[in-house]
């Protein structure tokens, strides 16, 4: 049976519905970042790029980097953004899209975040790169997914649901061993959690009352007795979002942060787009080796 065109949508064209993109245009190494103005940021060091597609906050520059066929996309921000693009990016990939069925074989995409975020503990400085081993998510998209946790996994969100009285349960997630084998050796290694919010769902009171005024300090100070060194590390609004869905779908995927705020310090950096140009340079030369 053929995958109906109310479910998965594609435009006149043949593209897939929100990225636009068409199965030739899209590499299976692929850079992912939130900031639409990031992009050519990075595929400015490609040594071609062969399509530029847009549609809504998903941009696209497809190109080699050193002989290698590479995508940067953006995602705009938030896991409800990260959803689709996974989900398109693994129907352009699996999903004969003129039959509108599943192909044979299975293609496994290698999916790299290059994202800003907050550190959650005062010893990580601002301006380090942090690689998430785990993503944990504090927003609801896996409520939807029947997602299967490993029991450290679940622990998690089984913990910090009852330390911080949420109406759902968080999900915690591992990412690619793969790709962290490249990196870790270079940079830190941490978990991040992905909230559903900038302000108040990490923490920040500009002009309103925060419903759970003790997050910071309980994601701060949150241990497992059965994994000590487990501790969380860091803040945005993706990661989870990514692990989960490339878990699900059946690709590799890490995400690398540049760490812009302290939030136990209360600093911001300086020079934000120094250290995510320096992220952008290091991933580009480390993800190739
Ligand atoms: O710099 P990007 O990749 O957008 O990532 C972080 O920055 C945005 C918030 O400012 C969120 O998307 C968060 O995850
Ligand atoms: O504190 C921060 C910094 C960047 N991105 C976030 O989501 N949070």
């Amino acid at each position: 049976m053929p995958i109906p065109a109310s479910e998965l949508v594609l435009n006149p064209d043949g593209s897939v519905y929100h990225l636009h993109l068409l199965p030739e245009q899209v590499a299976q190494d692929i850079i992912v970042v939130g900031d639409p103005e990031r992009v050519p940021q990075v595929s400015r060091f490609f040594d071609k790029v062969v399509y530029k597609v847009k549609k809504r906050e998903f941009i696209t520059h497809t190109g080699t980097y050193k002989g290698k066929p590479i995508s940067v996309i953006s995602s705009g921000i938030g896991t409800d953004n990260v959803e689709i693009l996974m989900t398109e990016l693994d129907a352009l990939a699996n999903i004969d899209l003129k039959k509108r069925e599943l192909k044979e074989k299975h293609t496994t995409l290698n999916i790299i975040r290059i994202g800003t975020s907050g550190s959650l503990q005062a010893e990580i400085p601002l301006g380090s790169h942090l690689a998430s081993s785990y993503g944990l998510g504090l927003d609801t998209l896996m409520c939807f997914y029947d997602l299967l946790q490993k029991p450290l996994e679940k622990q998690v969100g089984e913990r910090l649901q009852n330390q911080l009285s949420l109406p759902f349960q968080p999900y915690c997630v591992s990412g690619s061993e793969k790709l962290l084998e490249k990196f870790a050796p270079h940079i830190l290694q941490g978990v991040t959690v992905t909230c559903c919010g900038f302000y108040a769902p990490q923490g920040r009171s500009i002009r309103t009352a925060l419903k759970i005024p003790q997050l910071i300090t309980t994601l701060n100070q949150f241990r497992l007795a059965e994994n000590p060194t487990f501790r969380l590390t860091n803040f945005e609004m993706e990661t989870a979002g990514y692990y989960a869905m490339g878990r699900l779908l059946g690709h590799e995927v890490l995400s690398l942060n540049a760490i812009l705020a302290n939030r136990i310090t209360h600093e911001f950096h300086q020079q934000p787009e120094k250290v995510v140009g320096e992220l952008i340079e290091q991933t580009l030369s480390l993800m190739n080796k």
